[in-house]
């Protein structure tokens, strides 16, 4: 080898060199981090870079902690580090501490979601928003549930909606409930949030970009066209035009309304919907409005229609609950929607005698505290009946988070799953074909589909 090519291997090899040492000493840096008045909590930190992120998504069934946790927790406690998403992270799964951490938004936490999903959302969604505009979009948010809920045209809507939904299995003798679930939500919110029916084509259209913005949303942040990540980004922008026409057609038409007083009867009762309200509100940029709608969507879709196939399918293995229906919370509670919400800490903060270093990730853990047998009795098991002396709003329950971030469409959510349950249970009887889990990715989903077996009951009310 000649001696210039050697000189070149040296500088090569000295550069990987190099730069592996400094992968390692910046992962395993802040182990060093020695703060005053607190002890970091134990725990490890897995491989340079990935740290234990791998172990923490690894899929396990959404009503267990996984082995992750379960090893963790055992090792260390209720509260270790550990270090997750490229960041040294504190995981809790102790109720206090996430109580804390979540009443504490803004001071000395603050919500923190990957890079990746800021990307595809948008700088301006509430689900990322932090500070003064995340306050901005949350009071509209929380005044436009609150007018929509007090309406009686939304309760129509849903009973509309499940009943078509019902009618089409009538002549079926099995359905993939999933997807029945999630036509059921989408059609919900996308009526709601922009008074589109399901015959009409931009319904069907915003549909098919959602679900590549979904599928973009759990993909590598590559942005190569092709990538689900790329299809995501674009798919934003395309429901961002179609949401913009949409505006544009519903302004044209306040305009000509005001021109036209006579036939007021008709337009008002069309446009009741949130768009409509979302149109007057001045405090919110036309890009902050296309966003909202957006997070409407992303917010009330997937999670509603999980919680709808939680509860059939917990029903399905437990049918004397079936005749109380108090299944919504122990659903929540036992089937775990969101496994945990992401923040970072702003300032060195202490607690209980733990110290959360400034600038680590902070993950509170809901699953953990749901399945805690310390906090529920026969915390292992489908029981409904607990819900009737036990309070929901209490700090060991939180499938909606909580303080200022907590999810403004838990009523709505709600309100849909319990319509939609009364209709199926006076109309079918069902079994689930096959062992079907959810299973925590940690996005929760059935493998199968949830399969279903119905049979219509003889004196149908529909
Ligand atoms: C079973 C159904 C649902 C579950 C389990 C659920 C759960 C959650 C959780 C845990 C959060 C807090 C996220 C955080 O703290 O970082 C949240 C926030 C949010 N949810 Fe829901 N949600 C559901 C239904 C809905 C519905 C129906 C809507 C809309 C109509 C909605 C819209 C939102 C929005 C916009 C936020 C962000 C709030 C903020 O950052 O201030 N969700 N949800």
């Amino acid at each position: 080898m000649a001696e210039g090519d050697s000189c070149w291997v040296v500088v090569l090899v000295g550069g990987v060199v190099g730069f592996i040492v400094v992968v390692v000493l910046n992962h395993f840096w802040p182990l060093l981090f020695k703060g005053k008045g607190g002890t970091v909590p134990k725990g490890s930190f897995g491989w340079p870079l990935l740290g234990e992120t791998f172990s923490f998504l690894k899929p396990h069934s959404s009503n267990s902690v996984g082995a992750f946790l379960h090893d963790h927790c055992s090792r260390y406690g209720k509260v270790f580090k550990s270090h997750l998403f490229f960041s040294p992270t504190v995981v809790s799964c102790d109720p206090e501490l996430n109580y804390f951490i979540l009443q504490s938004e803004g001071k000395l936490f603050e919500c923190s979601y990957p890079k990746p999903i800021h990307g595809i959302l948008g700088k301006v969604s509430m689900l990322v928003a932090v500070g003064d505009t995340h306050k901005r979009l949350r009071n509209a948010a929380l005044s436009l549930v609150t007018i929509t809920k007090s309406k009686p045209e939304f309760l129509h809507d849903i009973e509309d909606i499940a009943i078509q939904i019902l009618d089409s299995w009538k002549n079926k003798p099995q359905v993939i409930f999933c997807e029945e679930a999630r036509k059921f939500t989408f059609n919900v919110i996308v009526k709601q949030v922009l008074g589109l029916t399901p015959q009409e084509p931009e319904t069907s259209e915003i549909l098919e970009d959602f679900l590549t913005f979904m599928r973009g949303l759990i993909s590598l942040p590559l942005y190569i066209p092709g990538t689900p990540y790329a299809r995501a980004v674009q798919a934003r922008s395309r429901i961002s035009s179609t949401v913009k026409a949409i505006v544009e057609k519903r302004r044209a038409g306040r305009r000509n309304n005001n021109n036209d007083d006579d036939d007021d009867d008709d337009n008002s009762k069309k446009n009741s919907d949130f768009l409509e309200i979302l149109l007057s509100v001045d405090t919110l940029s036309e890009d902050e409005k296309v966003s909202f709608v957006l997070d409407s969507l992303l917010g009330g879709y997937e999670t509603t229609s999980l919680l709808m196939c939680m509860v059939v399918h917990f029903l399905s293995h437990s049918p004397a609950a079936l005749q109380q229906l108090k299944v919504i919370n122990e659903a929540l509670r036992y089937g775990n929607v969101v496994k945990f919400v992401h923040r970072k800490a702003l300032k060195d903060v202490k607690y209980k005698g733990y110290l959360i270093p400034s600038g680590w990730k902070v993950l509170p853990v809901f699953t953990a505290v749901h399945l805690d047998s310390s906090l529920h009795a026969n915390a292992t098991q489908f029981h409904p009946w607990r819900w009737e002396s036990q309070d929901p709003t209490c700090k060991k329950f939180t499938p909606f988070g909580g303080g200022s971030r907590c999810c403004p469409g838990s009523d709505l959510a709600k309100v849909e799953v319990a319509f939609f349950l009364h209709h199926l249970v006076q109309n079918f009887r069902w079994k689930t074909e096959g062992e079907d889990q959810p299973i925590a990715y940690p996005y929760v989903e059935f493998q199968r589909g949830l399969v279903l077996n119905v049979d219509p009951c003889s004196e149908t009310t529909m």
